[in-house]
């Protein structure tokens, strides 16, 4: 809806985003934000090291030099052989071939395998939050985001002026804690990507571990309901990326979605195979759903399966990161444009009735 170059009635409201959007040009595309999210352990971190590979320009340079050429560059570059360049900043000025740039929002993580631009590590010492606040681990990374969160503002000024100075690359990728809800439910994880999503078109990517889904129907459902809870809580536009399909193809899962009668099927056979569910929790789970329907139709051209570990799928992921990005931000951008008119509404109807009582009031004095 929202094309390059389109015209775009502001409202004095909307956020800087939208006219982000209708700025970009196709050599000067608006950068992505793509928001990793997931249940621990499924793989995201992986995948954002995996997406980053994905966006270095090497094949092609590669392809074209020959082998001694290739030894050269190798020992130019401190040898090794190893791809990453040693940089942690973008090398090019052309977004479209620059690596994606990388944030990294886990506190607790001890090591991160991509080059992170921005690392909350530099910012807030985990392990210092947790013993000076006597916390645990849970309390300490939402201690840590919320001491973040008051100095995030800058971090978006940073990426404001590399955009606007053309020199951020195509994909903005940030990775989240694995404690998943210390992230979407808490005040400063919505601070952290509603400022993200103000200023850039946003996609939040729901990593779910295909392998543990295989061996439990339940685990799918869980995930799927965790998803919808996401979408439901941000609004914004959502890819479901199925991980480590070199373990087991993702294809079962988007039956699953497909086909209410598959998923029953799969749930009967785990019940006799593995004796999972039974009773009320079984009745649950088969109307559930029968309640994501609306919710796997809406999402099913969305999700897609990749492996973080040997990169399968990653071409086809950037392919439905753009599709949401492109379609689904303009419903993003309509439902914001509706909430700023229901609350301006809102505001309008209390100062009247403010006015009217402040007039009754004074009528009944006099
Ligand atoms: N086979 C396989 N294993 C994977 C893949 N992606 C990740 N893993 C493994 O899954 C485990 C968890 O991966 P991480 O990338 O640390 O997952 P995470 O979601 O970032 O973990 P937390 O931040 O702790 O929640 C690691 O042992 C990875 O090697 C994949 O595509 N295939």
């Amino acid at each position: 809806m929202f094309e390059q170059g389109s015209d775009i009635p502001f409202g004095r409201s909307l956020p800087p985003v939208v006219e982000r959007i209708a700025k970009q040009t196709e050599d000067n595309p608006t950068p992505i934000c793509v928001l990793v999210v997931g249940m621990a352990g499924s793989g995201k971190t992986t995948l954002m090291s995996a997406l980053q590979e994905s966006t270095y320009p090497y094949e092609d340079e590669e392809e074209e030099q020959g082998e001694g050429e290739q030894e050269q560059a190798q020992e130019e570059e401190g040898g090794g052989g190893d791809k990453k360049p040693a940089a942690k900043e973008p090398s090019s000025s052309d977004p479209n071939t620059m690596p994606a740039y990388c944030i990294n929002l886990d506190p607790a993580t001890l090591e991160v395998p991509y080059n992170a631009s921005i690392d909350i590590r530099d910012t807030v010492k985990y392990k210092e939050v947790m013993s000076q606040h006597k916390l645990g681990p849970n309390g300490a990374i939402m201690t840590s985001l919320n001491l973040y969160a008051t100095k995030f503002d800058q971090v978006i000024r940073i990426l404001e002026n590399r955009a606007d100075n053309h020199n951020l690359s195509k994909y903005l990728l940030v990775d989240t804690p694995g404690q998943i809800e210390a992230f979407t439910w808490s005040a400063s994880g919505t601070i952290l990507s509603e400022s993200l999503a103000s200023t850039f078109p946003t996609v939040l990517v729901f990593v779910v571990d295909t392998v543990r889904c295989a061996s439990s129907p339940n685990t799918f459902m869980s995930n799927m309901l965790y998803a919808c809870s996401m979408y439901y809580r941000t609004r914004l536009p959502l890819v479901i990326c199925f991980n480590k399909t070199d373990v087991v193809s993702h294809e079962f899962c988007m039956e699953w979605m497909r086909d209410y009668e598959a998923f029953q099927e799969a749930l009967d056979n785990a019940r006799s195979n593995e004796g999972e569910g039974g009773g009320f929790y079984d009745s649950l789970t088969r109307s559930l759903s029968l309640v994501l329907d609306e919710f796997y139709n809406q999402f099913q051209q969305n999700a897609c399966g990749v492996s973080a570990m040997t990169g399968d799928g990653i071409e086809e992921f950037w392919k439905v990161i753009d599709q949401a990005a492109k379609n689904d931000f303009a419903d993003y951008i309509d439902d914001l444009r509706h909430r700023i008119e229901e609350q301006e509404a809102k505001q309008k109807a209390m100062a009247r009735a403010g006015v009217m009582q402040f007039q009754k009031d004074t009528d009944e004095s006099s």
